[in-house]
């Protein structure tokens, strides 16, 4: 356990590709003024950087296929510890499977709850489809997109389950989280006004 974290509000997003964690997140620092941690955003900026680990990423993400969850973990860490001073965090697409959650929690902290965005599988993939138009993102093609579905329903579908178990679970259901952002945004108000 990290001891500079002890009190601190951790909050993870889960969710399908394209379910909307980046646009709500995106609010809820706005509002409450949590840090934004996205791990896909993290992987990202490896990929960016030109390393060698870099280009081992992207082959991965490119896949839609999970990165080994030890280097996801230290970099969420590293920058957890560098801002210290936030009442909270969003930690953004993550965890990506049950014992990377696990892992999180046995050497970070302990997570006060976790946001999850139900949206059926063919409205993600229309986002995503659209999204692909302008976002340069190099995994927002139609089969990308697919195979991330498929790592979700397999790999990340039972870490809902496992937070739902333990009473952590905040769940955005369907008929919200297909609506406009700001109605699933209104619902999210709901969680962090309690916090
Ligand atoms: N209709 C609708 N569209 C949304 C909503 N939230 C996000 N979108 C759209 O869906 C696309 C994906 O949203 P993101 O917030 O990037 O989704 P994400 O879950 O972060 O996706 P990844 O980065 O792929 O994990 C965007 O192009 C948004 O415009 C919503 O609440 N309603
Ligand atoms: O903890 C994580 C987070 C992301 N990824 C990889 O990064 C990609 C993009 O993640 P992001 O959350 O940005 O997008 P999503 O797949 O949710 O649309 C995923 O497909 C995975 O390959 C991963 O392996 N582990
Ligand atoms: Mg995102």
């Amino acid at each position: 356990m990290a001891a500079e974290l002890a009190g601190k509000k951790i909050i993870f997003i889960v969710g399908g590709p394209g379910s909307g964690k980046g646009t709500q997140c995106e609010r809820i620092v706005a509002k409450y003024g949590y840090c934004h941690l996205s791990s896909g955003d993290l992987l990202r900026a490896e990929v960016a950087s030109g390393s060698e680990r870099g280009q081992e990423l992207q082959e991965i993400m490119k896949r839609g296929e999970l990165v080994p969850l030890e280097t996801v973990l230290a970099m969420i860490r590293d920058k957890m510890l560098a801002n210290t001073d936030a009442k909270g965090f969003l930690i953004d697409g993550y965890p990506r499977e049950v014992d990377q959650g696990k892992q999180f929690e046995s050497s970070i902290a302990s997570a006060t709850s976790v946001l999850y965005l139900d949206v059926a599988t063919e409205t993600m993939v229309q986002r995503l489809i659209k999204r692909g138009q302008t976002s340069g993102r190099a995994d927002d093609n139609e089969e990308t997109i697919r195979a991330r579905l498929n790592t979700f329903e397999k790999a990340t579908a039972p870490v809902v389950d496992f937070y739902k178990q333990q009473g952590k679970l905040f769940e955005i259901e369907r008929s919200v989280a297909e609506s406009s952002p700001d109605d699933v945004f209104a619902k999210v108000c709901l969680l962090f006004d309690k916090l």
